[in-house]
């Protein structure tokens, strides 16, 4: 039995989602709250070992399949080992990317299908969703500026792909967002980051309420 709160941000490249994630968890700390943040390929040693091959830009051959797999491969590893143990301990756990980027970059952006993709996920995750997700939305051009102008920002095989593929990947997200609309609030991350900042704070604390 969970007793912990998972929520999951989600968006597109450079809208924000590090930023905030880092600044909320800040403000939660200081307010004493018991939080966890973590993100996703990664978060723990075997993911963000599958995050270094599914991110090299040298992959080049990677197929769609393989690269679903991957995501979902790391997502369970970090889920068993990392997400679950802090439910269990009560850990409001906040998580930098989940299911919905697979559901919108390879179902949707790829065309694997959001139906298939989420079925191998749902092998995956064996039902552990996130009870809210936090998805910002941008203008992938401008969220692929920020990305440029930030020098730590180490570019990724995905950000390589051409705007239309990263167009195709905030069109998947908007049908994500009809698809549960009583799990996804949409953001305008296109804002600055003080009101993004407040507008996040508030839907957590509905939900932690
Ligand atoms: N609301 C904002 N307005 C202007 N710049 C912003 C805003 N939010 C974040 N930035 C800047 O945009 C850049 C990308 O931000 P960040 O790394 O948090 O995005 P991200 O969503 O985590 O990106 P990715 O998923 O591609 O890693 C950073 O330089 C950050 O300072
Ligand atoms: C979890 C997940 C991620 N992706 C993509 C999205 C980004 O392009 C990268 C991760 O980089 P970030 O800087 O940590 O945001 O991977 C994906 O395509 N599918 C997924 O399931």
């Amino acid at each position: 039995m969970t007793r912990g709160i998972f929520i999951t941000i989600e968006g597109p490249e450079g809208a924000g989602k590090t930023t905030v994630l880092n600044m909320l968890v800040e403000k939660l700390h200081s307010e004493g709250k018991k939080v966890l943040q973590t993100r996703e390929p990664g978060g723990i040693e075997i993911a963000e070992q599958i995050r270094r091959v599914i991110l090299d830009t040298n992959n080049t051959t990677m197929d769609p399949r393989t690269e679903a797999l991957l995501y979902a491969a790391a997502r369970r590893q970090h889920l068993i080992e990392k997400v679950k143990p802090a439910l269990e301990e009560g850990y409001l756990v906040l998580c930098d990317r989940f299911i919905d980027s697979s559901l919108a970059y390879q179902g949707y952006a790829r065309k694997l299908g959001i139906e298939e993709v989420y079925s191998i996920n749902s092998f995956a995750i064996e039902g552990m969703m996130p009870q809210l997700t936090l998805y910002f939305d941008i203008e992938p051009e401008i969220g692929l500026n920020r990305i440029r102008k930030n020098d730590e920002r180490e570019v990724n095989r995905l950000d390589l792909e051409d705007i239309y593929f990263h167009q195709t990947v905030r069109e998947g997200y908007h049908l994500l967002l009809k698809k549960f609309p009583e799990r996804i609030s949409m953001i305008n991350a296109e804002n600055p980051i003080e009101v993004v900042l407040e507008e996040a704070y508030q839907k957590i604390r509905k939900c932690i309420e």
